[in-house]
């Protein structure tokens, strides 16, 4: 048995297969987020393991056979988040989160620095790892001299579950401090923002061997035998491991609490100057591209929290196909914007209001806006090369069969649900463990899963989403330009 431990944003989700991949156990936990000041995120690390222990509680009564023939862990957690440790590993300050913008001029200065963009493939992001290390610098120097180790966030459920500090490839290309061609730290990188090689994990493949289960550990959740964490990787390699989508030709569409548009790239041909995100894929010798939004079901839990009704209850007044677009516009913005713009002051707005304007379409504007901010993304990946027939959808979003049949006529790609939509990054870190447990090859084990449907672009709206989309594209510059 295999477990697969997935960090999102909004929870722990944990699942338990068995040899041939095949669910027999899932469990989850969720979280907060605080925005302490505006552009803040933030997470106590504690929370992450306390969810951590009780879905494994609840693995242990639902299905104690089949745990208790665990043989490997595999991990993947949301990128760029910074855990900070002094000599100790005792927890520094909260977890700065790779939605925080904080780190906008921190970035900025990283991102001039000569040559930075060639060594590690991508624009240096306010999200990413790095300048937020800068900005302890600046803010907070009394802490910054106790860092004694930078952890990435499932990479602190390794220490707690191993004592040990290892990273993997997929997720350390979100720090700007990796030279994602070679697949090691540059000293240089490193340097530009004061930091040392002594200060980051080790690294390993996703696929590889990254840690043992801790003794004490393995004795408490009843275990016997050796149980091997795998190296695991960032939540989009690790969807990408769940979904098939290794080499060229392959994608998929998330709808979490960031969007992603992710293409699998057989040669790394990095493209900063798009904002596109180049990064080493989990598996040896492969990397993959991707064009990341911030606020996807984010702005749906935005609108949600506002108008007092859960998501999934907002999404049920909506119709299961799409209708064509909407009169108001909505900017999705509500935390800046990777791609394409990288624009961290940038805001979102709805525009078009009416006085007739209802909750219906708030939520139907919401949802079509980050289906036109993941449109951007597609372009900008087509920029760079990347080609797909179809994309797998993937994250909580696409639980909604009117977000889905939308973003399939915005795209004008036919999306893929496979079964089991929602499992992409957990079944990917299940399957990374099944590699390293068993030296099983990533090609054989990180097939697409089944199709449950084909979601097609209807034909007949296409004209109408196109002038929409259009539209929607000329927002941006006049937002932008109120200052
Ligand atoms: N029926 C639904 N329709 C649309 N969105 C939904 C529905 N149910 C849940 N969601 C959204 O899915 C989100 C969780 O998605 P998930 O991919 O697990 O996010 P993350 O991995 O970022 O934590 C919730 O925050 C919620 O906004
Ligand atoms: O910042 C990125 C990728 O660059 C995000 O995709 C995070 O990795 C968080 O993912 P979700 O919680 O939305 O899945």
């Amino acid at each position: 048995m295999y477990l697969g431990l997935d960090l999102g944003t909004s929870g722990l989700r944990a699942i338990l297969v068995d040899e041939a991949g095949i669910v027999q156990g899932e469990a989850e936990a969720s979280f907060d987020l605080a925005h302490p000041y505006p552009g803040w995120s933030e997470q106590d690390p504690a929370a992450w393991v306390t969810s951590c222990e009780t879905a494994v509680a609840a693995l242990r009564r639902h299905v104690p056979d089949a745990f208790a023939r665990l043989r490997g862990i595999g991990l993947s957690g949301h990128m760029h988040g910074a855990i900070l440790l002094d000599a100790g590993d005792r927890v520094l300050r909260p977890c700065i989160l790779w939605n925080d913008t904080r780190s906008t001029a921190e970035a900025a200065a990283l991102d001039a620095t000569p040559g930075i963009r060639e060594i590690t493939g991508n624009i240096v992001f306010p999200g990413f790892t790095a300048p937020k290390l800068a900005w302890v610098r600046k803010h907070e120097p009394d802490l910054f001299e106790k860092v004694a180790k930078v952890l990435l966030p499932k990479d602190y459920l390794r220490l707690w579950l191993t004592g040990e500090h290892i990273s993997d490839f997929s997720d350390s290309a979100g720090t700007a401090w990796l030279d994602v061609g070679a697949r090691d730290w540059s000293d240089a990188a490193l340097e530009a923002g004061g930091m040392r090689r002594d200060q980051m994990p080790s690294l390993v493949e996703g696929s590889a061997p990254g840690g043992t289960l801790r003794p004490a550990l393995a004795e408490a959740w009843g275990l016997s035998q050796t149980v091997t964490v795998a190296g695991g990787a960032g939540d989009n390699a690790a969807a990408a491991c769940g979904s098939g989508c290794l080499g060229e030709g392959t994608g998929f569409a998330s709808l979490g609490t960031s969007g992603v548009l992710m293409a699998g790239r057989d040669s790394y041909s990095p493209d900063p100057a798009s904002a596109v995100h180049s990064f080493c894929h989990a598996v040896p010798d492969r990397w993959y591209q991707m064009g990341v939004i911030l606020a996807a079901t984010d702005s749906l839990n935005w609108l949600s929290r506002n108008l007092g009704q859960s998501p999934s209850e907002l999404a049920r007044a909506l119709p299961d196909a799409a209708t064509g677009p909407s009169a108001l516009t909505f900017l999705p913005y509500l935390s800046g914007e990777r791609t394409p713009h990288n624009d961290s002051a940038i805001r979102g707005a709805f525009i078009g209001l009416d006085v007739s304007s209802d909750r219906t379409d708030l939520t139907r504007a919401v949802m079509e806006g980050v289906a036109f901010a993941l449109r951007d993304s597609l372009l900008a990946l087509k920029g760079t090369g990347a080609r797909f027939d179809t994309l797998l959808a993937t994250g909580g979003g696409a639980r909604s069969r009117f977000w889905l049949t939308t973003l399939a006529s915005v795209l004008d790609l036919p999306l893929s649900l496979p079964k089991g939509s929602e499992l992409g990054a957990a079944m990917g870190a299940a399957r990374l463990a099944i590699c390293a447990a068993d030296g099983a090859d990533p090609n054989d084990v990180m097939t697409a899963p089944e199709a449950a449907e084909i979601i097609a672009p209807d034909p007949a709206l296409r004209g109408a989403y196109e002038d929409a989309y259009q539209r929607y594209r000329a927002l941006y510059p006049l937002l932008s330009g109120l200052g």
